[in-house]
C-alpha cells in the first residue's frame, strides 16, 4: 500500500505544506488527494512567494486584476493569494465533506507583518475569512504573545483558526487553553462550535536546526571525547522528543470535564499538526519527520519533496507514543548542556517571524515589480546612477528600512522614524490624494461655479506651500477653455503688486486667499489690498463674491472671510503642514478653480500612491529610494540637491525647492535645493551635488542629456525621473513629499517644523510694530555709502571683511564677501525685488558668474517668498552659505488699506529681519542697498560682482 495513504489508519492525516496555482490548476492536487490520501493544505509566505515572486505563472492573473482598475501591491497580492486559496479549498471540499467537517481544510497566513499586534492580527483575520469565504478555511495567526489572545477572540467569532510559529510545550498549554477558552465564550454567545475546527503547528525540523547547531558549538569547545560523544548523541532528537511531549500535553488538554462539555456542545478538539517537517539536514533521513510522530488524531504537513520520499521509502507506525522515556532524557539530557530549550524556542518564534516577514517583502517587491510592469510607465519612471560609495551606502539603508519596516512605520505614523518628537501629527499628506477623490464633487461644484461666473483670471494670494504649488499648476497647464487664467502673488513687493493688479481684470477676478495658519503677514495684506481694490471697483456688497479663502479651521482668516462673505471657504487638514499641502485644498482649489481635471491629476497621483505604499518594500519603493539617495548623498557632504526640470515643468523646483529645504534644513543639518541653475560641464562643479533631472516622455533634449550623461561618468550621482505628461504632475509632488520625509529620517531631523522661519517672523513683526508705534523703521548705519549703494553686515561680519581688504568700494566689500566661499560653500542671492523676467535674468546673470568662477552651487531667491522656502535652510541648515542679500529703493511704495506700513515697509521689515537672524546665527551675510534705477543698479552689481570674482 501507499506508505502514504496507508497513515490514515495510524490516525494521521496529511496535509500538502504547499500551493501554486498551475499546480491546482493543473489538477495536480486532485491527484494527490485521490493518490495520496492529502487531506489539507497549508500556505505561509514563503510559499506565496516562491508560487508568486519567483515564478511569471501570476503575470497573467495580476494583468487582469488591474484591467479592472489599479489597486494597492498589497491587495494584488491578497486578491492573488484569495483566489489561490479559494480554489484550493474548492478541490479539498468533497474531502471536508466526507470527512463530516473533520479535515479538508486549507490555510491562509497573516501578514507577517501583524505579528506583534493582536488588533491588526484580528482585523485581518477577519477580513481574509470574509474574503475567503469557505467553510474550509483555516486562518494561521501566530503563536507569539500578541497572537494568542487574537487566537481566542477569532475561535470566539467562529473563526477556524491554524496556530503557527509554534515551538514550544510552554506555548502550546497556551495556544490549547486561548482554543478552549476561544471555544467556551463562542458557545456563550449562542455560537455552534461544531463549525470551528483548529489545529496548532507545532515546528519540528527548525528546532534540530537551532538546536544542533548550539551542539555544535559545545561540542567544537568540549575536550573531553566523552563529553563530545554525548553532545553529539543529542543531535537530530531534541525535536522529535519535543514534539512526543506535547502531544502528552494534547491528550491532557483534550480530555477531562472541561473539554467533555465542550465536546458535548459538538466541539473538535484542536488537533496538533506537525509543521517544518521537511528535513533541513542532508545527514538525516529525509522522512524522518514523518516515521517519528505518527499518531491518533495528528496532522502532518509536508512538502512536495518529503511527500514523495515518504511514498517511495517511508514506512509508516505507531511511532509518537513510543519511547515516551528517552524523549523526556533527551529534553533533560540537553537541559544538563547548558543548551536552553527555551531560549531557542523563543529566539525561534522571533525568527520565525522575521523570516515570514522577509519573504513577505520579497514577494511584495515581486508584486510591485509585476504592477509596474503591467502599468507600463504609467507611474513616472526614476533611475539611479549613483557612485560606488553612495550606491553602497543606499543599498545599506534600503536593506536596513526594509528589516525594519520603516516604511510601514511611517505609513502608521510611528514618529520613531524620526526623532520622536511630533512627526505622527504631521502626516496627513499621506492621504491627501485618496481623501481629496473622495471630495471630487466638491471640488468639481466649485469648478462649475468658478466657470458660471465668468472669471477672466484667479489670483492665489499666499505663501510659501499656499503658493508654490499653485504656480506649479499655474505654470504647468495650459489655460483651459471657458475658465480664468490661474495667477499666483506672493509678494510684498510693491512693484510686484502692482504689476499683478495690471495683469488682471479686477472686475471679473476671482481672489483665492490662501493660508492654512491665517495669520501669515503677507496674505493678510495681500488680501486687505485687492479686497479694497475689488470693493471699489465693484461695490462693498459685492466684493466677498469674488474671494475664496482656504485655511484650516478655526483660523483668523476663517473669521474674516465669514465677516466679509466670501464666496467659499475651504479647510485644509490640520495634520499637513504648509509645504506638504499641495495635493490638499492648498493646491486643489486652485486648480480646480482653473478648470483642471482633477480626476486625472488625482487618479495619476493615487497611482503612485500605491507605489509607494506601506506594501511596498523599500527596493521597490520609488518615493523611498529617492530619499535615500538624497540622505545618503546628504550625509556624505553631497548635499546640494541640484534639480533640473524641462521646460514644460520648468516650475517643480520651486516647489521641490521649499519642500526639501524647509523640510530638512535645520540644527545645521540639512539639504541645499539647488533650482534654476541649468547644467553645465563637470569642471563646473565640486564634489558636494546630487543631481536630480525631470522631464516629460514628450521632451527630448539631447544637448542636456548628454550633459548629465557627462555629470555621470565624472562621478556625480545623477536621478533620472521621466514623466509620462504633464498630468503626472501630482506623482511627483507625493513622490517628492515622501522621499523628502525620508531623507529627513536619514538626516535624522523632524522634516514637519520650520524653527528658523519663525524667528524671522518674529523679528518682522518686531520691525512692523515698531514701525506702527514710531511711524519709521529703526535706523541702522550703512558699512559702507557710496552714491549707488549702501551696505549693510553686522560687527562680526565687517570686521571680517575689512580684514579681508574690504574698504571705501563697493567692489571691495563684494570681493572680501566672496573671497570667504570655498569648497562645499554655496553663495545665495537673496533679493528683495519685483519678480519679473528682467531681474530673473540678471540674477540668473551673477549666479553664474559666481558658479563658473568659485566652482559653487548657487541660489537666486526673491524675497519674501524664499522666506517660506529655502530661508529656513539658510539660517537653520550647515553653515555653508554666503548670502548677498540685495534691497533697492521702491520706486513707489503702496500703502496697505488699514494700516499704516505699507507694503515698501512691509518687505523692508521682512528683509531686516532675515538679515538680523542670519548673522545673529553667525552666516557670512552682506546686504546691498541698491539706490536709484533698479535696473541700473542691478547691472553695475552685476559688473562689481564680476570684478570680484576675478
Ligand atoms: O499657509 P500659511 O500658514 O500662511 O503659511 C505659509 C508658509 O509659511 C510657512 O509656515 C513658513 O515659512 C510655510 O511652511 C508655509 O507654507
Ligand atoms: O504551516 C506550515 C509551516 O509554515 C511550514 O511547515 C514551515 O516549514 P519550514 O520550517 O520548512 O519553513
Amino acid at each position: 500500500m501507499n506508505p502514504v495513504k496507508a497513515l490514515e489508519k495510524h490516525g494521521q492525516a496529511i496535509w500538502l505544506d504547499f500551493l501554486a496555482r498551475g499546480f491546482i490548476a493543473k489538477g495536480d492536487l486532485k491527484k494527490l488527494i485521490e493518490t495520496d490520501g492529502v487531506k489539507g493544505v497549508t500556505s505561509n509566505p514563503s510559499i506565496f512567494e516562491k508560487a508568486i515572486g519567483a515564478s511569471d505563472e501570476y503575470d497573467g492573473a495580476i494583468g487582469e486584476a488591474l484591467k479592472k482598475g489599479d489597486r494597492s501591491v498589497g491587495d494584488l497580492y491578497e486578491t492573488l493569494a484569495v483566489e489561490d486559496i479559494q480554489n484550493a479549498a474548492d478541490v479539498l471540499r468533497p474531502v471536508y465533506d466526507k470527512l463530516e467537517h473533520r479535515d479538508g481544510f486549507v490555510s491562509l497566513e497573516v501578514s507577517p507583518y501583524l505579528a506583534i499586534d493582536t488588533k491588526g492580527t484580528l482585523a485581518e483575520a477577519e477580513r481574509l475569512w470574509r474574503a475567503v469565504n469557505r467553510e474550509n478555511l483555516m486562518i494561521k495567526v501566530p503563536a507569539t504573545r500578541e497572537g494568542l489572545p487574537a487566537i481566542k477572540q477569532l475561535v470566539s467569532k467562529g473563526i477556524s483558526v491554524n496556530v503557527t510559529l509554534l515551538f514550544s510545550q510552554k506555548v502550546y498549554v497556551q495556544v490549547a487553553e486561548a482554543y478552549i477558552a476561544g471555544l467556551e465564550a463562542l458557545i456563550a454567545s449562542g455560537g455552534d462550535p461544531a463549525h470551528v475546527a483548529s489545529v496548532a503547528s507545532f515546528f519540528i525540523s527548525r528546532i534540530d536546526s537551532a538546536v544542533d547547531a548550539a551542539l555544535d558549538d559545545k561540542i567544537a569547545k568540549a575536550n573531553d571525547p566523552s563529553e563530545k560523544e554525548r553532545l553529539e548523541e543529542l543531535k537530530g532528537k531534541v525535536a522529535i522528543a519535543n514534539a512526543k511531549l506535547a502531544y502528552q500535553d494534547y491528550k491532557r488538554l483534550f480530555s477531562g470535564d472541561r473539554w467533555a462539555k465542550l465536546e458535548a456542545c459538538g466541539a473538535k478538539p484542536q488537533r496538533l499538526l506537525w509543521a517544518s517537517t521537511g528535513t533541513k539536514n542532508k545527514a538525516y533521513s529525509d522522512v524522518m519527520y514523518i516515521e517519528e510522530l505518527i499518531g491518533q488524531n495528528t496532522v502532518n504537513t509536508v512538502p512536495p519533496a518529503t511527500l514523495d520520499a515518504f511514498r517511495d521509502h517511508g514506512e509508516p507506525r505507531n511511532s509518537l507514543e513510543k519511547d515516551l522515556d528517552e524523549a523526556r532524557a533527551v529534553i533533560k539530557g540537553l537541559a544538563s548542556t547548558g543548551v536552553s530549550l527555551d531560549a531557542i524556542t523563543d529566539k525561534l518564534v522571533t525568527e520565525g517571524v522575521q523570516l515570514f516577514a522577509d519573504a513577505f517583502d520579497k514577494l511584495l517587491g515581486a508584486v510591485a515589480f509585476k504592477r509596474e510592469t503591467v502599468l507600463a510607465g504609467r507611474v513616472g519612471k526614476q533611475t539611479l546612477s549613483l557612485p560606488g560609495e553612495l550606491a553602497n551606502s543606499v543599498k545599506q539603508h534600503t536593506e536596513a528600512w526594509r528589516s525594519a519596516g520603516k516604511i510601514r512605520k511611517i505609513w502608521s505614523r510611528d514618529e520613531s522614524v524620526w526623532t520622536d518628537h511630533d512627526e505622527g501629527k504631521w502626516l496627513g499628506w499621506l492621504h491627501a490624494p485618496s481623501v481629496a477623490k473622495t471630495k471630487l464633487t466638491e471640488y468639481q461644484d466649485f469648478a462649475k461655479w468658478v466657470k458660471s461666473q465668468g472669471f477672466t483670471d484667479a489670483v492665489v494670494l499666499g505663501m510659501g506651500g499656499s503658493s508654490l504649488g499653485p504656480e506649479v499648476i499655474a505654470e504647468t497647464f495650459p489655460q483651459q477653455d471657458g475658465f480664468p487664467k490661474l495667477h499666483v502673488l506672493d509678494s510684498t513687493d510693491p512693484a510686484q503688486v502692482r504689476a499683478l493688479e495690471a495683469s488682471v481684470k479686477l472686475a471679473s477676478t476671482l481672489f483665492i486667499v490662501s493660508s492654512k495658519s491665517g495669520g501669515t503677514t503677507e496674505p493678510n495684506v495681500m488680501k486687505a489690498y485687492f479686497f479694497a481694490r475689488v470693493t471699489e471697483a465693484i461695490g462693498a456688497d459685492q466684493a466677498g463674491r469674488h474671494f475664496v479663502a482656504v485655511t484650516d479651521p478655526g483660523s483668523s482668516m476663517e473669521k474674516v472671510a465669514t465677516e466679509q462673505k466670501f464666496a467659499k471657504i475651504f479647510h485644509g487638514d490640520p495634520t499637513i503642514g504648509g509645504r506638504y499641502s499641495v495635493l490638499s485644498p492648498f493646491g486643489l482649489v486652485p486648480a480646480a478653480a482653473a478648470g483642471i481635471d482633477l480626476a486625472k491629476l488625482l487618479d495619476s497621483a493615487l497611482a503612485m500612491v500605491r507605489s509607494c505604499g506601506t506594501d511596498v518594500p523599500p527596493q521597490q519603493n520609488p518615493a523611498v529610494q529617492l530619499g535615500l539617495v538624497m540622505g545618503c548623498a546628504g550625509l556624505e557632504g553631497r548635499d546640494k540637491v541640484t534639480i533640473t526640470s524641462s521646460k514644460a515643468i520648468a516650475d517643480f523646483g520651486a516647489w521641490a525647492e521649499q519642500l526639501i529645504a524647509e523640510s530638512t534644513g535645520k540644527e545645521g543639518k540639512g539639504l541645499i535645493p539647488i533650482d534654476g541653475e541649468p547644467l553645465a560641464d563637470p569642471s563646473a562643479y565640486g564634489n558636494d551635488r546630487l543631481f536630480i533631472d525631470l522631464r516629460t516622455e514628450a521632451e527630448t533634449d539631447a544637448a542636456h542629456e548628454a550633459k548629465l550623461a557627462a555629470l555621470e561618468a565624472a562621478g556625480h550621482p545623477v536621478v533620472r525621473i521621466v514623466l509620462k505628461s504633464t498630468e503626472a504632475i501630482g506623482q511627483e509632488f507625493f513622490r517628492f513629499e515622501l522621499a523628502t520625509a525620508v531623507a529627513g529620517a536619514v538626516l535624522g531631523i523632524n522634516p514637519f517644523d520650520q524653527p528658523d522661519v519663525e524667528s524671522a517672523k518674529i523679528k518682522t513683526r518686531e520691525l512692523t510694530a515698531a514701525f506702527e508705534k514710531s511711524g519709521a523703521l529703526p535706523a541702522e548705519t550703512p558699512a559702507l555709502s557710496t552714491a549707488e549703494a549702501d551696505l549693510y553686515t553686522d560687527a562680526g561680519n565687517a570686521a571680517a571683511l575689512r580684514k579681508a581688504g574690504a574698504d571705501g568700494t563697493v567692489a571691495s566689500w563684494l570681493k572680501a564677501h566672496l573671497s570667504r566661499v570655498s569648497a562645499g560653500d554655496y553663495v545665495a542671492l537673496l533679493a528683495y525685488i519685483e519678480r519679473n523676467a528682467a531681474h530673473i535674468e540678471a540674477l540668473q546673470d551673477i549666479r553664474l558668474k559666481v558658479r563658473d568662477h568659485r566652482k559653487v552651487a548657487t541660489c537666486a531667491e526673491f524675497g519674501p517668498r524664499f522666506l517660506h522656502s529655502t530661508g529656513q535652510a539658510y539660517k537653520g541648515g550647515p553653515d555653508s552659505g554666503v548670502f548677498l542679500q540685495i534691497t533697492a529703493d521702491d520706486a513707489a511704495d503702496l500703502p496697505v488699506p488699514g494700516q499704516s506700513a505699507s507694503f515698501g515697509v512691509i518687505k523692508a521689515a521682512q528683509a531686516r529681519g532675515d538679515f538680523d537672524v542670519l548673522t545673529e546665527r553667525g552666516r557670512r551675510a552682506l546686504r546691498v542697498h541698491l539706490k536709484g534705477d533698479l535696473g541700473a543698479g542691478l547691472k553695475s552689481l552685476g559688473t562689481a560682482i564680476k570684478q570680484a570674482l576675478e
